[in-house]
């Protein structure tokens, strides 16, 4: 069985439909591209997987289990979630290090000791271990875009989710978050990306999948996407991203 089945999902934002009728599976340890044209739908598939969008019919399950619209089951499920937003979303007033094991000690139940040795190592991992006792607004983006990661991480999640990563950084700090995550991708990590960055998808991914109108429209490996598009629309989009 797949780590993820996506099945029927459909989105509405009042009239207009966001998501039509998504089916797609993910597989243990596959990474995931979703591209496509702005207001396609990407984000809120990403973010459908974790229920911080509703959806009004089909399922989504993780590991088997269908998604709770609510209450513990769903803070469970979350921290099975790791989620990677383009705005980093640190507690300002926490440290880094307090920042990464929040979660492991109030949600996992880690002791402080536990939790902190983890999350040194990920610190380390992600290349800000001498950060750990600074404040986030003491970082660059790119830095704290990688705290971000290594919290998720300090979860110990099934699947992880980005959603646009690199967007709000500065274009000299994209490859730093970029050479993690294709680090996080090449160790076995079930990941879904979704990025402008098509020098990532070609990288990293194991399958691309293009969304256009909230369609899922094609879904390929890399090689086979970039150099064989089979849509008009996803020839269009490649066309339009290759000449700009
Ligand atoms: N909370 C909301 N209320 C109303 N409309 C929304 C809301 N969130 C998203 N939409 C609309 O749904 C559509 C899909 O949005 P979504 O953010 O998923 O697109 P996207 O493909 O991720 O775009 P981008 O690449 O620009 O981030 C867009 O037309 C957007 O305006």
């Amino acid at each position: 069985m797949a780590l993820v089945e996506i099945s029927g999902v459909n989105k509405h934002f009042g009239d207009f439909q966001a998501l039509k009728d998504i089916t797609m599976s993910i597989d243990q340890g596959e990474v995931i591209v979703v591209i496509g044209p702005s207001g396609s739908g990407k984000s809120t598939l990403c973010r459908a997987i974790n229920r911080l969008e509703t959806f009004e019919s089909g399922s989504i399950t993780i590991d088997g289990k269908e998604l709770p619209e609510e209450g513990k089951a769903l803070a469970k499920l979350r921290a099975d979630v790791g989620m990677v937003f383009q705005s980093f979303n640190l507690f300002a007033h926490k440290t880094i290090l307090e920042n990464v094991t929040l979660g492991p000690i109030k949600v996992r139940k880690q002791s402080k000791a536990v939790a902190e040795k983890r999350a040194m190592e990920l610190l380390e991992r992600v290349g800000v271990e001498h950060q750990a006792s600074k404040y986030p607004a003491q970082l660059s983006g790119g830095q704290q875009q990688r705290v971000a990661i290594a919290r998720s991480l300090a979860m110990d999640p099934k699947v992880m989710l980005f959603d646009e990563p690199t967007s709000a950084l500065d274009p000299e700090m994209i490859n730093e978050v970029l050479d993690v995550m294709t680090g996080l991708a090449r160790s076995g990590m079930t990941m879904v990306v979704v990025t402008h960055e098509m020098g990532f998808a070609r990288k990293a991914a194991d399958r691309v999948i293009f969304m256009a109108d909230g369609e899922l429209v094609e879904q390929a490996t890399p090689e086979d996407f970039f150099t064989n598009p089979q849509s008009a629309r996803a020839k269009d989009f490649l066309s339009k991203i290759l000449t700009n």
